[in-house]
C-alpha cells in the first residue's frame, strides 16, 4: 500500500517555505526545436535537472507531449518521474473538462494512479457538476485543480470578462469552503498578464492556490505579481515555460539562470 502524499497546496507551500520559490517550470518542448525526438527528451530532462533546485513545482502541458504521436506520454511519464524524483510536485497541464463520467476517467486518469498527489487544470465550460469528479479524485488522492478563472492569453476577455470570471471563482471559493484549513486543493488559473486584477481574484478566492502563467512570453514581469499571494508569501504559483527552456536557444546555462532570475524577482517582489 502506498502512502497518500501530502495534499499538493501542501506540498507547493513546502517547497516555497523550505526553498524559497514560487517559480513553476513550464515543461513544453517544442519538436521543431531539435532534431528528433531523442534530443528533445534529453533536453527536457536536462532543463529539469539544470533547474530543479530553483522551482516549486513543475508544469508540463500536455499539449506538447500528445502532438509527439507514440513517443509522447512515455515521455511525459519519464518527466513526471524524473520531477517527483527530484522531490518537484506535478502540475499537468492538461485544461480537462467534459461530461461527468467522461471526466470521472480524466480524473482517473490524471489524478490517480501513478499521478496520485499531482495536479490538473480543468475547465468549469461544462458547468459545476461536471468539476465534481476532478475535485473527489484529488481530494481522495492527495492532488489538486487548478479551474481556469481568467486565462492570460489576450481573448480571454470575450468571455471571461462579462462576469464568467467572477463566478468561476465564486465556484472556487465555495469548493474551498468545503475543505479545512487555509489552503484548498482546490486552486485556480489566474493569468500574470492581468496584474491589475489580481488582488480582486486573490480577494475572492481566499483558500485557492493560484497559478499566473504568463512570465517571460507572454509579458508578464514578476514585479508586478505580489498581489497574488497570501500574507507569508504562500499561496501562488508563477510559471513560465518558453522564457525558461528556450531563453537562449539550447543553453541549458541561460535556462538555469533564467529560472535563477525568475526566482529572485518574484521573491523581490514579495520584500518590497
Ligand atoms: O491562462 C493560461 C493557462 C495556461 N497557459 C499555459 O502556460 C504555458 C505558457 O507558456 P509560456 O511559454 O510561458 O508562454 C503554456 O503551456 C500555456 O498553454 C497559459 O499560457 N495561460
Amino acid at each position: 500500500m502506498t502512502a497518500t502524499p501530502l495534499p499538493f497546496q501542501e506540498q507547493l507551500r513546502q517547497r516555497t517555505l523550505t526553498y524559497g520559490t514560487r517559480l513553476c517550470l513550464g515543461l513544453d518542448p517544442r519538436l521543431d526545436a531539435y532534431r528528433d525526438v531523442a534530443h528533445l527528451r534529453e533536453h527536457t530532462l536536462d532543463v529539469l535537472e539544470a533547474c530543479a533546485g530553483l522551482v516549486a513545482c513543475v508544469k508540463p502541458q500536455l499539449a506538447f507531449y500528445e502532438v509527439l504521436g507514440p513517443s509522447g506520454y512515455p515521455l511525459l511519464q519519464e518527466v513526471c518521474a524524473l520531477a517527483r524524483t527530484l522531490g518537484l510536485p506535478v502540475l499537468l497541464d492538461g485544461k480537462r473538462g467534459d461530461i461527468g463520467s467522461t471526466a470521472q476517467a480524466y480524473a482517473q486518469a490524471w489524478l490517480s494512479g501513478p499521478h496520485a498527489g499531482s495536479a490538473l487544470t480543468i475547465n468549469a465550460y461544462l458547468g459545476w457538476e461536471t468539476l465534481t469528479p476532478f475535485v473527489e479524485v484529488a481530494r481522495a488522492h492527495g492532488g489538486g485543480v487548478f479551474v481556469l478563472v481568467r486565462t492570460s492569453n489576450p481573448g480571454s476577455a470575450d468571455l471571461q470578462q462579462s462576469g464568467v470570471a467572477e463566478k468561476v471563482a465564486a465556484q472556487v471559493a465555495q469548493l474551498g469552503q468545503e475543505e479545512d484549513g487555509d489552503l484548498s486543493c482546490v486552486g485556480a488559473v489566474v493569468g500574470a498578464t492581468h496584474p491589475e486584477e489580481l488582488e480582486h481574484f486573490r480577494a475572492l478566492m481566499p483558500k485557492a492556490t493560484l497559478l499566473l502563467p504568463g512570465l517571460g512570453a507572454q509579458g508578464a514581469r514578476a514585479s508586478d505579481l505580489a498581489p497574488a499571494f497570501l500574507p507569508g508569501g504562500v499561496g501562488a504559483v508563477v510559471s513560465a515555460s518558453r522564457g525558461i527552456q528556450y531563453v537562449q536557444g539550447l543553453d541549458v546555462r541561460a535556462s538555469m539562470e533564467a529560472a535563477r532570475n525568475f526566482r529572485n524577482e518574484l521573491n523581490a517582489a514579495l520584500t518590497t
